[in-house]
């Protein structure tokens, strides 16, 4: 594909704006302080978009990525876009891609149009349900290909229905395009998205992105659009984005010179403490918010593993009890079924908290969240950003709080973090929490996630291996519960091997981790959250990962 130098295009916010119309489904509530600085006085009624789509739209006014990438999504140009979490990007290239293909004849029913690629699972359903709702009064049909479903399923409908626009994480698209005759129908694409580029475009999901471009037209064949939309595109990823855009590509940023790209308006704290206190702490933050919104709290605890999600879901289920909100929990080791339930049920709360792991750290829209707290460190600082824009959404209010212990707190000097405003958090008083009750099973498994995810930070907090053993004790005592004060949970000696503390003191390396209420791991085959970014070490992914960030595990580096 052409490489060539983009025309740097920053969007100047205008000074005129008007307080923008409600969103169906993300009001503000009444008396919320909310930020409109987001927000143009450019109305979708006075746009250069058809009828049918103006009937559509549910929103009055145009966001600043919208109003910036609009006539230059209708023109057909490639895009390479970044702007804030919950600005409204979906839509920004919906629907320029909606209109283009609504000035076309209608093209045959095995023809897909518009191919939009999500790196998770349920960011692509939720663009598939956004599509869904622009195209309402267009004769368009949207059909989604994700991981974890029923493939034969997908198989079928996409060779007896309609599908215009396909949205697709990047491995349920490769089995599709190998196994079937797909490729046939995105011989004439129109349009081509990758949401999160900068996600998409890692060492993680590039061996399959490469393998699915394969598959497609080339571009002299096939002269379609590509429209690349990130909250962060990092210097070097704008490198890699350039290769896959054609040489008079157009940069679009809604951020200022020298503007992080977090929310002004979102106050972000640290609360720093020894590890044996991070569920305390956690509780603790977590009741403040219930003090300030009370039945309308929504928070969102980010873990840095699936085991770990679970674990502190439990934990906090146990200690919040009376005190929080229903918990619900999600992560890369459910069913794509309980997933997708425990989402909904997330989404239609009124006031409850979600632990999850990163697979709903970028793009996921769930309304009224009042609170992200992220326990331990973030993979990087862009997930750092994404996850903490999960809140203040679509010009609602909103907060971040990280927890962290002494060591982790090195994250916050790091230049990538230096410049985001996070201050220390206001003293709190840390209640008192019932001992954990977490099956001998889970506490290994998180034990040995938190091994495998941490070990890549080790010199980032310039701690000793020794400290860092230690300390991935403390967790297994203070806050997994791990009964035996004298021996710390297994690990497999070649996993401890691999991530480099095999010979350290305080390791417990086994030949074979049994668990005691099941033989063998309940690990499935799917993506393993991994850390990276800040660490010394760079990620290895497995290449055909299918949804957010990605763990090493046990056996595998972090
Ligand atoms: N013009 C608008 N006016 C009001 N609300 C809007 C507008 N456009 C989008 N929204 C709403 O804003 C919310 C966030 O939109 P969206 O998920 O597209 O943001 P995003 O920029 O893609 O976020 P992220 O960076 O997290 O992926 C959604 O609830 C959406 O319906």
């Amino acid at each position: 594909m052409a490489r060539g130098p983009a025309t740097a295009h920053a969007f100047k916010p205008r000074l005129d704006r008007l307080p923008p119309a409600p969103s169906q489904n993300n009001e503000p509530e009444f008396g919320e302080r909310t930020n409109q600085s987001h927000f143009t006085s450019m109305r979708f009624a006075d746009a250069p978009i058809s009828e049918k789509s103006k009937m559509a739209i549910p929103h009055q006014y145009l966001t600043d990525v919208q109003e910036a990438t609009l006539e230059l999504g209708l023109s057909g140009v490639d895009l390479l876009v970044q702007a804030k979490t919950g600005t409204g990007k979906t839509a920004a290239f919906l629907l320029p891609a909606i209109e283009r293909l609504a000035k076309r004849r209608l093209p045959p029913s095995g023809n897909v149009s518009i191919l939009v690629l999500s790196p998770t699972r349920e960011l692509a359903m939720q663009i598939q349900k956004e599509a869904d709702g622009l195209v309402r009064t267009h004769p368009f049909s949207v059909q989604s290909v994700i991981g974890g479903s029923d493939i034969n399923q997908q198989k079928r409908k996409l060779t007896t229905q309609r599908c215009d626009i396909l949205v697709a994480t990047p491995g349920r698209l490769l089995d599709l395009l190998e196994s079937t005759d797909l490729r046939r129908k995105l011989h004439g694409i129109q349009t081509l998205v990758l949401d999160e580029a900068d996600r998409l475009l890692d060492q993680g999901f590039m061996p399959t992105l490469k393998s699915i471009f394969n598959f497609l037209p080339n571009r002299e064949e096939n002269p379609r659009q590509c429209m690349l939309y990130s909250a962060t595109l990092s210097e070097d990823i704008k490198k890699v984005a350039a290769l896959y855009l054609t040489p008079d590509y157009e940069f679009v940023s809604t951020l200022g010179e020298d503007e992080v790209n977090t929310h002004q308006h979102v106050p972000q704290t640290c609360v720093t403490v020894p590890i044996s206190d991070t569920i305390k702490a956690a509780v603790a933050v977590l009741q403040e918010d219930v003090l300030e919104h009370g039945n309308r709290s929504k928070s969102m605890v980010f873990c840095t593993t699936a085991m770990g999600t679970s674990a502190t879901a439990q934990l906090l289920k146990k200690a919040g009890y009376g005190t929080l909100p229903q918990v619900f929990e999600i992560h890369s080791r459910m069913t794509q079924s309980k997933r997708l339930w425990t989402a909904q049920k997330f989404r239609a709360a009124t006031s409850a908290i979600l632990v999850t792991s990163d697979v709903t750290a970028r793009g996921m829209d769930f309304p009224g969240v009042t609170l992200v707290l992220q326990v331990g460190l973030p993979a990087s600082s862009e997930q750092y950003i994404h996850r903490l824009g999960r809140t203040a959404r679509a010009g609602r209010s909103g907060k971040g709080t990280i927890i962290l212990t002494p060591s982790e707190s090195a994250l916050l000097r790091t230049p990538e973090m230096k410049p985001i405003p996070i201050q220390a958090h206001p003293p709190l008083q840390l209640p008192s929490v019932p001992a954990s009750d977490l099956t001998k099973k889970l506490q290994i498994q998180a034990y040995g996630a938190w091994l495998g995810f941490n070990t890549a930070f080790i010199r980032m907090m310039g701690v000793s291996k020794q400290k860092f053993v230690d300390e991935a004790n403390r967790y297994a005592w203070d806050v997994l519960g791990w009964a035996d004060k004298h021996v710390p949970p297994p690990i497999a000696r070649r996993t401890a091997q691999v991530i480099g503390i095999g010979g350290v003191k305080g390791i417990n390396a086994v030949s074979r981790v049994e668990y005691p209420e099941d033989e063998g791991s309940s690990r499935s085959d799917e993506e393993r959250e991994r850390g990276f970014g800040f660490g010394s070490r760079q990620p290895q992914r497995s290449s055909r990962p299918n949804t957010g960030s990605h763990w090493a595990g046990q056996g595998r580096r972090g």
